[in-house]
């Protein structure tokens, strides 16, 4: 009979078994890296320990903003022009801050999306990985962990907000921000003062180092806006507010969220709201806004329409802040604007 009649080479045997061996593995190796990637998506952030490492990357990109501007070794260039034709400058104590802070981020958090102003891989050598410690004054404030998954996750960074105050010296107006938007809400925003050494931080439904005023002028409220980027945010203020509001000019949107609330490190304009007309981006915003959520105040278009800290960077409907106060109210009072004709 045929197949009684059939050798079988053992060299044969062993290249079939060999085959089936590896079509199996094939096979179940794909299941099986599937499942890791599936299992590896589910693990979660704890937004605690992200207000932790946001607070580390603005104080260590502080330091260089600080170190720079004290070795007078700014290298100031310009990146271009904003919209309105003034210069946006670049110096290095912009470049080194966002080296340091993009860094120690995405080396605790590789998986995470961070959006930083600034765009340079040079590795900063020495630089040590966050300890994942969580700090004692954040720890007390901030009893539990909050878990959510990478990839709802966005964050902004600003290595140098008022950097064209910076190039003119003016120290007071110079932050260092952070901010973690969830979901394109945000939820966690850390605003840090180089030359101070101060640090503003808010976590949405979680705490906050920095409080509100006691109180603010709602009938008349003293506004602060823009010195550099105003376009026409006066005649804007006047047909609000009336032709005797108090206008603070002033450089910085870190700086400007602080005037609102009640920091501790030196004297700050009290200002009630906080407008600009121009265009503005995400990570120059999305710390203040996520510090005065936290708090109960809002920050909005100038239609009054929340802002998605998701996606692209720009944010074209100015911008209202205020706390304390009924926003919606506020929102009713402002003209109608015409983007083109306020720059
Ligand atoms: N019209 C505009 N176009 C682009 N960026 C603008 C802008 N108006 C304000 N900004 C940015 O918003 C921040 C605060 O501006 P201002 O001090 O004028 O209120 C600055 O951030 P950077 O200094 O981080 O670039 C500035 O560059
Ligand atoms: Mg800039
Ligand atoms: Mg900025
Ligand atoms: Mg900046």
């Amino acid at each position: 009979m045929a197949p009684m009649g059939i050798r079988l080479s053992p060299l044969g045997v062993a290249v079939f078994c060999l085959l089936g061996v590896g079509i199996i593995y094939h096979l179940y190796s794909g299941v099986l890296s599937g499942r890791i990637a599936a299992f590896r998506q589910r693990e979660t952030v704890d937004l605690r320990e992200l207000l932790a490492l946001s607070v580390e990357a603005a104080v260590l990109g502080g330091r260089e903003v600080k170190r720079v501007r004290e070795d007078n070794a700014l290298e100031e260039k310009s990146k271009g022009e904003t919209k309105e034709g003034a210069k946006e400058k670049l110096t290095l104590g912009d470049l080194s801050s966002h080296r340091n802070m993009y860094q120690l981020i995405k080396t605790a958090f590789p998986s995470l999306q961070v959006n930083s102003e600034e765009h340079d891989n040079t590795r900063v050598e020495d630089l040590p990985a966050w300890d994942r410690r969580i700090p004692e004054e954040i720890a007390q404030v901030v009893g539990r962990s909050q878990e959510v998954l990478p990839e709802s996750i966005t964050v902004w960074i600003d290595p140098l907000d008022a950097t064209q105050e910076y190039t003119e010296n003016l120290r007071k107006y110079v932050t260092t921000m952070v901010c973690v938007a969830v979901n394109g809400a945000p939820v966690i925003g850390v605003i840090h003062k180089p030359f101070t050494g101060y640090t503003a931080w808010a976590m949405v439904d979680g705490g906050s180092n920095v409080k509100p005023r006691d109180s603010y002028n709602e009938k008349s409220p003293r506004v602060i806006v823009s010195r550099s980027h105003a376009g026409k945010v006066k005649g804007f203020v006047e047909a609000a507010f009336g032709n005797n509001t108090v206008i603070f000019p002033a450089g910085g949107a870190g700086y400007k969220v602080l005037a609102l609330l009640n920091p501790t490190d030196e004297k700050y304009e009290e200002a009630d709201v906080y407008l600009h007309i121009t265009y503005v981006k995400k990570w120059d915003i999305c710390a203040g806004n996520a510090i005065l959520r936290a708090l109960g105040g809002h920050m909005t278009t100038l239609k009054g329409e929340e802002i998605n800290y998701t996606g692209s960077e720009a944010n074209n409907g100015g911008l209202l802040a205020s706390i304390h106060m009924d926003h919606k109210a506020l929102v009713l009072r402002l003209p109608a604007r015409d983007a083109e004709k306020h720059r």
